[in-house]
C-alpha cells in the first residue's frame, strides 16, 4: 500500500487579456532548501528541456548561449527567493516584461514553458528537497508571474 501524500497543485491558472493579477515572491525557504546549486541544477534542466520544447524557436538554438542563459534565469531566481543580487550585477535592473518584449510571448507558449518547468521540477519533489510548502510557493510565483510575460495572441 503507497502510504505516501503529496498536496502539491500544479493546476495553470488560466490566462486572462489585460489583466496582470498580483504576484507574491516565492518563499526563502525553497533556496534555503536547494541551495545555490540546486536552483543552478533546476534552471540547467529547465533550459534543457526548452531546448526541445515546442517553443525552442524563441530560444537561442546553440547549446553554449543556451547554457548562458540558464545560468541568467538562475541568477534572477536565486535573487528573486533572497539570495545574491546576481542578476542585478550581471544583467542590470530585472524589468521582466520589457526584456520579454523582443519575443512573441503566446498565452499556448506559456502554458510550455510551464509544463517544462514542472518537469524541471520533479527531481526535486521526488527527492523531498524541498518542502512542499516551499515547492508550492514557487510553482504559484511563475504561475502567475508567466501571465504578465504574455505579449502575443495566440
Ligand atoms: C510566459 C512564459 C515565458 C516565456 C515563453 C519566456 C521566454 C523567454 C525568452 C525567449 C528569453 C530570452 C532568452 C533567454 O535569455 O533565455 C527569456 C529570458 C528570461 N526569462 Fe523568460 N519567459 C517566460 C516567462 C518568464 C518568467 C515568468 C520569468 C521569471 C519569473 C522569466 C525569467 C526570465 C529571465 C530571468 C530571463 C533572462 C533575461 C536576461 O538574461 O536578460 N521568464 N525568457
Amino acid at each position: 500500500m503507497n502510504f505516501s501524500s503529496s498536496s502539491l497543485d500544479f493546476s495553470i491558472l488560466p490566462y486572462q487579456e489585460g489583466v496582470n493579477p498580483p504576484v507574491t515572491k516565492p518563499n526563502p525557504g525553497f533556496l534555503t532548501d536547494i541551495g545555490e546549486e540546486g536552483m543552478r541544477a533546476l534552471l540547467d534542466r529547465f533550459y534543457m528541456g526548452l531546448f526541445e520544447s515546442p517553443i525552442k524557436d524563441i530560444f537561442p538554438s546553440d547549446r553554449e548561449e543556451m547554457k548562458k542563459a540558464a545560468q541568467h534565469s538562475a541568477d534572477f531566481f536565486i535573487q528573486i527567493c533572497g539570495g545574491p543580487a546576481y542578476f542585478n550585477q550581471n544583467r542590470g535592473a530585472p524589468q521582466m516584461r520589457g526584456r520579454h518584449a523582443p519575443f512573441p510571448i503566446t498565452p499556448t507558449a506559456r502554458l510550455h514553458w510551464l509544463v517544462t518547468f514542472e518537469e524541471a521540477l520533479k527531481p526535486i519533489i521526488e527527492q523531498k528537497l524541498s518542502s512542499e510548502e516551499n515547492i508550492q510557493s514557487f510553482w504559484n510565483y511563475i504561475n502567475v508571474f508567466s501571465q504578465w510575460m504574455i505579449n502575443t495572441r495566440d
